[in-house]
């Protein structure tokens, strides 16, 4: 390994703390804890977007991935780490050389690279995972912070289940990594087990009990188990952290992380009460939400705070009164300070590219002239169709860039017969890889059954259907419908994720599932994919 010699690296000296007493940084972990949440893999075009939204709405810090995990993985994090100025790209590693090692090749060319080096030290952790001593835990975190920090001077600690070790342990820790050159300490509740009077307790505790703390800055990482992430991390801020970590809309293992848009508002909404700044440009928060929404098809609950539907919506007579008579009755947030425009509606089949590009630009994608020029064929295609065109379609269209699947089967027509009192059947005319078009026919157990058996005939390619999701992208009677699904392989070894979209949700499904199939005969074609023997089960 060769060290940084980029002098602007390490984010966080002990002057920069001292200066920053008044600033929270802000951590997101979307792309690493983030994707942790089933159903949230993006690929690495979909990152790369993602990171540049990120950076454009002033994260401190984007932790990219955990580069030892898989090739993709260390692909993204480094083309993150190559691309992203401004914010600071970080590495996750476990405490092992070649962790650490793989972290730093993927961000060392970051203009602000960051490795996170993480050991557990609970007593759960260290007994039945790790089966270490107290002894050997000191001694492995001290060696892997110690390693990072001869490349980087950036390196973050995080003893993994922090909120549940004993206190005087990880006082102990805390010191030596300090000590070994770590310049952020994150205190991680892992398992989202702690209560906010009690997180804050650790906080002070380490703030009051570790000498050398006051050279490194204290950073939050909660989980949501019992809904108390946000809760958490703002308690940890009010006792002295000056970092959090957080993912967009609150995704990541299991029920989540603290949502970033919930943290940053919280901060700026009651700057009365913790006098506090971060350097979130907040009009970005909705957009950059949706942009997450329509990456991985993980729709936003309607009453999540900030970013759901309903955040600003007043139904109440009683609150329409106040809201007409003086907004602050029944708003503590002004809803474009957060991105939502009070009329959602942007474009429709009058628009010209200006718009549609201004628009794009807006919610956050970068897209080249030559994308903007498909993006307005295709805009137009679905203005003819449905008479207004919301930021949610756009966004389903700017997708269709961010894809890594070759279309090698491509539909170029269906047609399907349902009723109540007829056989569901499907007729596909499907163009092959080697470009010779070919029909075929199927009865079902409904429409969207009869498609899959029909594409199955098609393509000989045999899997399960694993799940099945149909969600309206925008309102109205003309929405669009986007199918998420995903097909099994391999006895359920290799999963397969299909999306699309149309104002026609039985061509949606068809696109969803040949999107699938191709992703499978990606893999297959470099010899990586057994196939189920028998049929689909879609009955749908
Ligand atoms: C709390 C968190 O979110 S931590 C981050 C969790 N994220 C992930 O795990 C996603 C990516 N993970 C992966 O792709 C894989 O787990 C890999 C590639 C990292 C490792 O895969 P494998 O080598 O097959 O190991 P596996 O995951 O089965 O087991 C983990 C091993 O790491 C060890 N380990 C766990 N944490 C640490 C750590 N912080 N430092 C050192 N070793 C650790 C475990 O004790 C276990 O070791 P063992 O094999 O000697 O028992
Ligand atoms: C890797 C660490 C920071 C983590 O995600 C956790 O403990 O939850
Ligand atoms: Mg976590």
């Amino acid at each position: 390994m060769t060290p940084s010699d980029n002098s602007s690296a390490a984010s966080s000296t002990p002057t920069d703390v001292e200066a920053d007493r008044n600033r929270v940084r802000i951590f997101d972990t979307t792309l690493r804890d983030g994707e942790q949440s089933p159903g949230a893999s993006m690929n690495m075009a979909e990152k790369l977007e993602l990171a540049r939204a990120l950076a454009g709405m002033g994260v401190d810090v984007i932790e990219a991935g955990f580069p030892i995990a898989s090739v993709g993985d260390f692909d993204s994090v480094r083309a993150i780490a190559a691309e992203i100025t401004g914010a600071t790209v970080c590495g996750l590693a476990r405490c092992n050389d070649r962790d650490i090692d793989r972290a730093w090749e993927a961000v060392q060319f970051a203009q602000k690279p960051r490795i996170h080096v993480f050991l557990a030290t609970s007593a759960i952790h260290r007994e039945h995972k790790l089966r270490m001593t107290r002894a050997q835990i000191v001694e492995r975190a001290v060696a892997g912070v110690r390693r990072a920090a001869a490349v980087c001077k950036d390196v973050e600690f995080s003893p993994e289940d922090a909120a549940r070790t004993e206190i005087e342990f990880l006082r102990e820790v805390i010191e030596a990594v300090i000590d070994a050159g770590a310049t952020t300490v994150n205190i991680p509740d892992t398992v989202g087990y702690a209560m906010p009077s009690q997180y804050a307790a650790v906080i002070r505790a380490l703030i009051e009990g570790v000498p050398n703390i006051g050279r490194a800055v204290i950073s939050t990482h909660c989980h949501d188990d019992l809904g108390l992430a946000v809760a958490n991390s703002l308690a940890g801020v009010e006792a002295g952290a000056r970092q959090v970590e957080c993912t967009i809309n609150g995704i990541g293992e299991r029920a989540g992380n603290a949502a970033l848009e919930e943290i940053v508002m919280a901060l700026k909404t009651r700057h009365d009460y913790y006098g506090l700044e971060t350097n979130i440009k907040t009009e970005r928060l909705f957009p950059v939400s949706r942009m997450l929404s329509s990456i991985t098809g993980m729709a936003v609950q309607r009453n999540k705070a900030i970013v759901g539907s309903n955040a600003f919506a007043h139904e109440a007579g009683i609150h329409q009164d106040g809201m007409l008579k003086e907004r602050s009755t029944y708003e503590i947030m002004r809803p474009e300070d957060v991105g939502v425009s009070r009329t959602d509606l942007v474009l429709g089949k009058h628009s010209g590219r200006h718009a549609l590009r201004d628009r794009v630009v807006e919610m956050g994608y970068t897209l080249s002239e030559e994308q903007i020029e498909t993006l307005f064929h295709d805009f137009k295609a679905l203005a003819d169709k449905k008479k207004e065109v919301y930021d949610e379609d756009v966004a389903v269209l700017v997708e269709k860039f961010m894809g890594d699947v070759p279309a090698h089967w491509q539909l170029l027509s269906l047609h399907t017969t349902a009723g109540t009192s007829v056989l569901p059947t499907a007729t596909v005319s499907i163009r092959r890889p080697d470009g010779e078009i070919v029909q075929d026919a199927a009865i079902g157990d409904g429409p969207v059954d009869a498609i899959f058996k029909a594409v199955e005939r098609v393509t000989g390619v045999h899997a399960n259907l694993h799940e099945f999701v149909v969600r309206s992208v925008s309102q109205g009677k003309d929405a669009q419908g986007e199918v998420t699904l995903e097909l099994e392989v391999e006895s359920g070894e290799s999963t397969f994720r299909g999306r699309a979209a149309s104002t026609d949700i039985i061509e949606a499904s068809a696109l969803a599932y040949l999107n699938a199939v191709n992703a499978i005969t990606t893999r297959k074609e470099r010899g990586q994919v057994r196939e189920v023997v028998g049929r689909p089960g879609a009955g749908a």
